[in-house]
């Protein structure tokens, strides 16, 4: 069933207009984002079978701490909330190391 967008009756087209033209905008920045986490996610994928294949752990909590200060630095530069792409960064890490963990259990050092 298709989900229709809710609009007050009484909003005025002008508005309507604006919200429609903001919307296509942020429906942009939401198809980059999802390209963008399926590169970086092709891109973790490569880690996790290197790391499997030479048995080294799925997790590299010093690199994690690095990638969380520079991206709250990115973030503060930005004016984005830099709790807010600490907990999105952790999220995305957690998903990585699921991934890695799983490829380790399916393949020895050895490749066999
Ligand atoms: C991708 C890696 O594996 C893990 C996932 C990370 C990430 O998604 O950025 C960072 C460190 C590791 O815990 C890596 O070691 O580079």
């Amino acid at each position: 069933m298709a989900v229709q967008e809710e609009l007050p009756a009484d909003a005025g087209q002008d508005a309507i207009d604006q919200l429609h033209s903001i919307r296509e905008s942020i429906d942009n920045i939401d198809a980059a984002l999802i390209h963008l986490l399926a590169e970086r996610f092709k891109f973790t994928q490569g880690v996790g079978r290197l790391k499997a294949a030479h048995g080294l752990p799925p997790a590299d909590p010093a690199r994690e701490l690095m990638q969380i200060e520079r991206l709250r630095a990115l973030a503060i530069e930005a004016h984005l909330d830099p709790a807010f792409a600490e907990k999105f960064l952790n999220f995305v890490i957690a998903e990585v190391i699921h991934h890695h963990v799983q490829i380790a259990g399916g393949q020895t050092a050895s490749g066999a």
